[in-house]
């Protein structure tokens, strides 16, 4: 039987929250709220070495429901332990969002916090072969600026980068698999001995490298996520040679890189515009939104954006969700709007112009042709332990599929939005500002993703509302 503290209890008691843990045996359950106000519906499936668990746990190590009404929760899905615990509470009143969990009440035991964000941010340079990695790099480096700006990079274009206050080189091979160690390590290290001589970390990929588990190492690894923060990944795109890439076809179960970079970023850099007409850049540009339609876009030569726009990016906060959920084309003509209800299902497969070589319809190979984005924007409020479960049931059956997702919410008896986002089986989320007297009460969704269904998806969010 699991286990409370008397601490705990006691603290609980004084505050009246409601707490509740249960030991739930090798199996799939969904539980009923056990007391009134309380919030509840989480379960593992046992499987202690995989991290389909669907419960949400946080830094403390408490399970949590992925929506809940305490501010300052930073969880991911965890493996579970092999007794799986779940906390039921609410908490009855707002905390500050990013203050220093010591400082903080009783309730800190329960609560994460994420750490206070003098965290040293990191962005990710990913995009593929050629596309113009290094050449933005150097001109992050050579710019005005002001911030001291560390670098992580492979072994093979340190060479071509100046300007850095620190090059650690990963000379181990591709970033994303076989050197994620070395990169938690190279990380720590820098913390641990430059601290405070750098303002921002920039990790340049290969361009063969797949995003994700780079990503997940900024949340996976406790050594990493208190000292750094993810500020973002960006993605170069060759308007030159993107489309060929994006077309390859690749054998079972091998990941097209081109996609991948695509699908994960904020900041989408179509580079190399002078090499190709405006037709077709147009046309990328367009399937470019179809795989991601959170990520802003912008068409450059020699990689020459504005400093802001690839520093300071906030891509996995709270706070910013809604303009990632509104996402637009920062530098182009437009053609998407706000709607108030419905789903909007891209397929990058088979709209654009340009010629196949090989069977669409083989599933003997990997053309990733189902990674796309969907929207969901629906005014209305949700019912709370619903959503728990759709939400929940959504990442524990699809985590691997669902590469990122925002959202933005409206849950009946909430007074604030309630935000969140996640990376495959990594989920934040919290309440964030009040509603407005007056402002329609409209949920906000977008999920990036492999063959996603947009009206399962839809269906199923629309069957939480009240
Ligand atoms: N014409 C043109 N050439 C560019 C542009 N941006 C970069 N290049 C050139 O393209 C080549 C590749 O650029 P890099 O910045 O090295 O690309 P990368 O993504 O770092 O390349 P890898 O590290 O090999 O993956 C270099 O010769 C650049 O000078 C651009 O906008 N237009």
């Amino acid at each position: 039987m699991a286990h409370k503290t008397t601490e705990q209890s006691r603290a609980l008691n004084r505050r009246n929250i409601t707490i509740q843990l249960i030991r739930v045996p090798h199996s799939l359950k969904y539980l009923k709220p056990p007391a009134k106000n309380s919030i509840i519906q989480f379960q593992n499936t046992g499987r202690s070495e995989n991290k389909n668990g669907f419960f949400t746990r946080n830094r403390n190590g408490h399970h949590l429901p992925l929506l809940h009404q305490a501010r300052n929760l930073s969880c991911k899905t965890t493996p579970s332990s092999s007794h799986s615990k779940f906390i039921a509470f609410r908490v009855p009143r707002p905390y500050r969002r990013f203050t220093v969990s010591a400082s903080a009440s009783e309730d800190s035991d329960l609560l994460t916090k994420i750490p206070p964000d003098n965290r040293s941010p990191a962005t990710i340079i990913t995009g593929f072969l050629g596309s113009g990695k290094t050449t933005l790099l150097n001109h992050i480096l050579t710019a005005d600026h002001g911030k001291r700006i560390a670098v992580i990079e492979n072994e093979l274009v340190a060479a071509k980068t100046t300007g850095a206050e620190d090059i650690i080189m990963l000379n181990n091979g591709c970033l994303c698999c076989t050197v994620r160690g070395d990169l938690v390590r190279m990380i720590s290290e820098l913390v641990s001995k430059k601290k405070g001589k750098f303002d921002h970390i920039v990790i340049e990929t290969t361009g063969l490298a797949n995003p994700a588990p780079i990503i997940q190492t900024f949340y996976a690894e406790d050594a990493i996520f208190n000292e750094v923060k993810l500020d973002g990944v960006v993605t170069l795109v060759d308007a030159k040679h993107a489309g060929f890439h994006l077309d390859e076809v690749k054998p079972k179960g091998v990941v097209n890189e081109a996609v991948e970079q695509i699908a994960y970023a904020d900041r989408i850099i179509v580079n190399k515009t002078d090499l190709v007409g405006g037709p077709q850049v147009a046309s990328l540009v367009e399937r470019i939104k179809n795989i991601n339609r959170m990520a802003h876009m912008k068409r450059t030569e020699f990689g020459k954006v504005d400093l802001d726009y690839v520093l300071g990016i906030g891509g996995f906060d709270l706070e910013r969700i809604e303009s990632a959920v509104d996402a637009k084309e920062d530098d182009a003509a437009h053609d998407r709007h706000d709607h108030d209800h419905g789903h909007h299902h891209h397929h990058h497969e088979h709209d654009h112009e340009h010629e196949h070589h090989h069977d669409h319809h083989s599933h003997d190979h990997t053309h990733d042709p189902g990674v796309s984005s969907v929207s969901i924007v629906c005014e209305g409020n949700l019912d709370l332990d619903k959503a728990n479960i759709w939400l929940g049931t959504l990442l524990m059956e699809r985590c691997q599929d669902i590469y990122r997702m925002k959202g933005l919410l409206s849950v009946r008896g909430m007074n604030e939005r309630f935000v969140f986002q996640g990376v495959h089986d990594i989920f934040q989320g919290s309440p964030d500002r009040m509603w407005g007297p007056d402002e329609p009460r409209v949920n906000k969704i977008v999920f990036i993703g492999k063959n996603l269904n947009g009206q399962e998806l839809e269906k199923g969010f629309k069957a939480c509302l009240l």
